[in-house]
């Protein structure tokens, strides 16, 4: 079958774990002998119960302000932001992208939740402080305040690929009922805006709020899995910001680009359930990850940044080798085990990646793979290192979870290596395998 792909729509260091070690849980009252013990509930996790059992998280200043606080932001920036050496400066106001389940759930925990860290043989349980306010995304009032704000320095995204609302070519979409409807409320001025539908709408209200304000340059930086995020994240918002007449929003925006990493699987309720029984502490807002960790950023931050460095983040001149070895070989390599898996019955990464029909899957598509990468960074040992990460059990990666949007992320992901391999003149044979395993993933109806 011939297939048109372009039709298709460093470790951080860390400190040792402690294996299941549980952060100063609460004092329980002790059972009564001879009487029928009734279950008393763990108390609900929140900054001001902690400070009260002797294990204050103070609330640092709110310097960041993150859009799309979903799970990735909690074991990512907030986690690297807490394990800064300068973290008693750096609070983050954390927005939802969408819904507002996560501020629901932070908010009354005063934004400090448990990152569950799975490795391959237990669990480490760590209370994060650094986000201190927690908003739906509708709370735009908050959102432009905050962001003309000469003490914020910092704005970070992880809102999905799908909430760029980017077009074939890489561009925002002003055919999307959503985008063009912001258009029209940004030009209608103040009170249209606060019913904006995007985040990127809601970014372009808040930096003209703060030039107007004059409150100096600020840093933006996507930590979403797009290639050259910065820019796509830059013209996106520069699109936007001119059409509606306020091109002025982006002149003192800087732009930075990233490359993330840390697998973190949709939190679950048993997972809930499981931090409850190992710190006492209910935790609504707990999330899950591997215990690597990584970030790679380029750009700069005119209005300072927290100390990322000493908590293993990476800064580099050059961000494109980082970049395209975590989309093509991670992110791409997700996809060959997310269709092929689906397509033999799998439920999770690990499953998959132990079935040597999948696997062997991999191994073709990562070969080529490897080849679209620059030079200067390893593939060898990244490849191997990978295999123990897929191979958790302990992460429950649910394949689903990976397979949404996948045309956008064919498009970033695969078609690269298929096109690199055929500038090379090879037949890009296992990049275009993972294009028919998608086509006969949504003809089985495995995948929308
Ligand atoms: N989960 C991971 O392992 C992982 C690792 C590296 C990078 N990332 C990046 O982070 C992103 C989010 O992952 P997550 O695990 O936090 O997901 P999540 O579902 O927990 O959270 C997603 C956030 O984005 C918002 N959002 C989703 N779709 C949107 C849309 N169309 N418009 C506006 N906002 C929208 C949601 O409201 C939520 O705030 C990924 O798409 C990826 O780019 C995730
Ligand atoms: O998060 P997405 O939807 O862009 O991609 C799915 C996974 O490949 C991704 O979440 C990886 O687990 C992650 O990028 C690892 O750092």
């Amino acid at each position: 079958m011939t297939l048109d792909p372009l039709k298709l729509p460093t470790p951080a260091k860390l400190p040792e774990p402690v294996e299941g070690s549980t952060p100063n849980p609460p004092k329980l009252p002790e059972p009564v002998e001879g009487s029928t013990p009734t279950p008393t509930p763990a108390p609900r996790l929140t900054r001001a119960r902690l400070a009260d059992a002797g294990r204050a998280l103070p609330a640092p200043p709110v310097r960041i302000v993150h859009v799309g606080a979903g799970a990735f932001h909690r074991t990512h920036q907030a986690w690297f932001t807490a394990r800064a050496s300068d973290a008693a400066d750096w609070g983050i106001a954390a927005f939802t992208g969408r819904s507002p389940d996560v501020a629901d759930r932070l908010a009354p925990q005063g934004g400090v939740f448990t990152l569950v860290e799975r490795g391959p043989e237990g669990d480490r349980f760590e209370q994060v402080g650094s986000i201190v306010e927690a908003h739906p995304a509708a709370r735009i009032d908050r959102f432009v305040e905050l962001l003309a704000d000469p003490a914020v320095a910092v704005v970070t995204l992880t809102i999905t690929e799908a909430g760029y609302r980017l077009g074939l070519d890489g561009t925002i979409d002003l055919t999307d009922s959503s985008v063009a409807h912001d258009l029209a409320a940004l030009r209608a001025g103040a009170v249209a805006s606060a019913r904006l539908r995007t985040p990127l709408a809601r970014i372009v209200l808040g930096l003209a709020a703060r030039r107007r304000a004059q409150a100096g340059p600020i840093a933006i930086v996507s930590c979403d899995n797009l290639p050259d995020n910065a820019r796509i994240t830059r013209d996106a918002l520069r699109s936007l910001a001119d059409m509606a007449g306020l091109g002025y929003a982006l002149d003192t925006a800087s732009f930075v680009a990233t490359s993330v990493d840390r697998i973190t699987p949709h939190t679950t309720a048993a997972d809930l359930d499981e931090v409850e029984a190992r710190t006492g502490w209910r935790d609504e807002a707990a999330v899950v990850a591997e215990p690597f960790a990584d970030w790679t950023l380029s750009g700069e931050f005119p209005a300072g940044r927290p100390a990322w460095d000493t908590a293993g983040a990476r800064f580099v001149d050059r961000i494109e080798p980082f970049e395209q070895r975590k989309l093509l070989v991670l992110n791409g390599g997700h996809l060959v085990l997310a269709f092929e898996g689906l397509l033999r019955g799998h439920t999770t990464v690990a499953d998959a990646v132990a079935d040597p029909a999948c696997r062997s899957a991999l191994d073709a598509f990562w070969t080529e793979a490897a080849r679209a990468v620059a030079r200067d960074v390893d593939t060898v040992d990244y490849r191997r290192a990978l295999i123990e990460r897929f191979e958790n059990r302990r992460i429950e990666h649910r394949l689903a979870q990976i397979a949404v949007d996948t045309a956008t992320k064919l498009r970033l992901r695969v078609q690269p290596v298929i096109e690199a391999e055929r500038a090379a003149g090879r037949d890009a044979a296992a990049s275009t395998a993972v294009v028919d395993a998608w086509h006969r993933c949504r003809r089985a109806g495995l995948i929308e």
